[in-house]
This record gives C-alpha cells, structure tokens and sequence, in this order.
C-alpha cells in the first residue's frame, strides 16, 4: 500500500512521497487519514445514523472531520507547490508529464476552467483508483503463488530470461534491466496476474445507479434510481464462462500454443470494467504490478509462514484479505 501510495503520487503527480520510507510525516499522516475516511465511507453504508452524527459532530464522524482536514491540507499544499513551480519556469513546467501539471497548464490557457477543488477531487480519484487496487492484487498474487511454488519458478526464470537473458544480477542491475521490451516479453507473469485478477478482482462488486429509465441488453427494464450491479467475483468463478476448472489458479489458460498471452473480451474477464468506463489505469496497473513481482520473484523464493493456513476476504469496496498474510522470503540463490 504505501509504496503504491507513492507510485501513483510520483507519476501522477510528479510528488515524491516518501511513505514507504517513512521520509516525510506529513505524507504519513495523509496515507493514515486516507485510510481512516475510506473505512468511515463505507461504514457509512452500514450506520443509518451517520448524518445525524456528521451533524452534531459525534463519534467517527467528528473523527471523519479531522482526517478531510488532514487530507485536504496535504492535497491542497501539494497543488499550491506546484502552481509555485509553475510561476517560477513555465518553459520548464510545460515539458511535465504527469497528469496533475497537465491540469494546471490547461487552466493557464482558459482560465476558470475548475478550480483547485475540482483538481483535489481528480487527485484523490486517482489515489482511490490506483493504490488499493494494485496493493491488493499483488497480496493475492503472493498468496496464491505460496499455493503454486511451480508458478513461482516459472515466473523468476522468465523474469530472467527477458531482462538479462538468463544472466544471475544483483537486485540494481535487474531494475535496471526491465525495459518496456523486456517486461513485454513476461507473457507467463502477464498470465499470473490477470489469473489472480480472475479468482480475486480488485473490484469485486461494481454498483451504478440508473440515471433514467431502461432497458438492458436481454430485454430487463430497469427504472430511474434502481441499483445495477455487476459482479467481477462470481464472474470469474462461473464454470459455464470458464470451464469445469474455474476455481483452479491456472495462468496457462491465458496463454497460445506459443506461450503468448491471448486477452478476453472485457464483457467477460469484467475485473476491469467494459466499455466507455473501463479502467483508465489498466496499461499503467500491469506495469506496475509486473515490475514488483518481477523484482520481488528472481530475487526471492516466497512461502506461507504456516503452510495450512487460508485466507479469506473482507467485505469492503476493494477485496482485502481478512487477516495479514504471513509469508517467508528466502534467497533465491
Ligand atoms: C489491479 C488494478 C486495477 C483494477 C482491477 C482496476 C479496476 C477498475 C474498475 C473496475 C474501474 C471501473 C469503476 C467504475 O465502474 O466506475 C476502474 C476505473 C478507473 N481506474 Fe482502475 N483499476 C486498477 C488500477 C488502476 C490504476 C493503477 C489507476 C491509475 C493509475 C486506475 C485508474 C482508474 C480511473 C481513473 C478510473 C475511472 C475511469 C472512469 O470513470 O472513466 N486504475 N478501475
């Protein structure tokens, strides 16, 4: 979690953090109240009486108040440094990548196009879309690899393989390997996260609200204000979608005769959405995910601290596992 927390504020935002390092307390303290108002939001769906403390200022909802002030102050000071930078060299500024520059220099040519509110908001969708999804898929990757020792061997030696060509380096010199290229060649890895992705979606339950009467596609009228949901978790347990071996971890399923992965139709493997709103950071996820689990797999040999023990999940708006999970990391040479 928190060096997604970081990941996704550096090439977001172009910010370094610094949480997981523990470097910077006020990005500590942001990761922590984040946290806290994501639970106390959910909560709210379970606690009928939350206006009534929200407006009295009780309980976690006055709780509730001091976590927006620290997460606002943080996202705030953040958009303030950089308008800072932007006034200091526009020329430089202009060359910046990452979405959040791009915001404030479309701003600059039509001003009053959204304010600093409007840019907060965009700022922490992001957080929510990008950090718990990755953070979590990746625990499941590791759970389930601790179940599939065979998987994990397969995994480090293609790591190797596409990034020093089967050559043993240390932990620097591979980082320094994983080119766009290298990582496009992972079709085996690439396979493992989208079978985790299967059996434990980061969204398990995806819910939208009718704006207007409708119809759906196999004739069910559905009226303006009615839940729609579809559901990610089921799905990719359905035997009639995927085979008598549905609840079986099988990456080879993603795979041709050439070991080259073969995608699904999104209406279908649905762990990213389909259509107009499908899932903006999709690219940006596997990257991610791939050169994590590429680093942590050629380097170390991962099993459960307790070879017996199961992990199941908890109901929250992104699947988390309900216990931590306790693993051994030994060296792998
Ligand atoms: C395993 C990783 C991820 C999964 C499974 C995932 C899944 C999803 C899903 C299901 C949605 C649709 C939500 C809806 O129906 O409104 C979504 C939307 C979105 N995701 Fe991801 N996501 C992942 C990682 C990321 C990352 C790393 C980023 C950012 C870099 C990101 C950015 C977004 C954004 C901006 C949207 C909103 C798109 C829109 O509303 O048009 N996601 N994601």
């Amino acid at each position: 979690m928190r060096s997604t927390l970081d990941s996704i504020f550096k090439v977001g935002f172009g910010v370094s953090l610094g949480v997981l390092s523990g470097s910077s307390e006020e990005g500590v303290a942001f990761a922590r109240a984040f946290d806290n108002a994501s639970e106390q939001v959910l909560h709210r769906f379970l606690d009928p009486f939350w206006k009534a403390k929200r407006l009295l200022n009780f309980s976690s909802e006055a709780a509730m108040k001091r976590w927006l002030r620290t997460i606002n102050a943080f996202i705030y000071a953040v958009i303030d440094r950089k308008i800072e930078q932007m006034g200091r060299d526009q020329q430089e500024f202009a060359k910046k990548e990452d979405i959040l520059s791009r915001f404030l220099l479309e701003r600059e040519r039509d001003p009053g196009c959204f304010d600093n509110k409007y840019i907060r908001d965009i700022i922490l969708n992001f957080v929510i879309a990008g950090r718990d999804t990755t953070a979590g898929t990746l625990s499941w990757f590791l759970y389930v690899l601790c179940r599939n020792q065979a998987v994990q061997d397969r995994i480090a030696e293609e790591v190797r393989a596409a990034a020093t060509g089967g050559r043993d380096v240390g932990a620097q010199e591979l980082v320094a390997c994983l080119t766009e290229d290298a990582i496009g060649k992972m079709h085996y890895l690439h396979a493992a996260l989208t079978e985790t992705l299967r059996l434990y979606p980061a969204v398990p339950v995806d819910v939208k609200c009718c704006f207007s009467d409708d119809t759906l596609p196999d004739g069910y009228a559905v009226n303006k204000g009615d839940m729609v949901n579809y559901q990610p978790f089921p799905m990719g347990r359905m035997e009639f979608l995927w085979g008598a071996d549905a609840e079986e971890f099988r990456p080879e399923r993603w795979l041709d005769g050439d070991g080259i992965f073969v995608t699904e139709s999104p209406f279908k493997f649905t762990a990213f959405q389909a259509g107009p709103r499908v899932c903006l950071g999709k690219e940006f996820a596997y990257r991610q995910m791939k050169i994590f689990a590429a680093v942590l797999l050629s380097m170390y040999r991962f099993e459960m601290w307790d070879a017996d023990a199961t992990v199941g999940y908890r109901a929250m708006l992104t699947l988390k596992m309900d216990r931590p999970l306790y693993v051994r990391a030994s060296l792998r040479r």
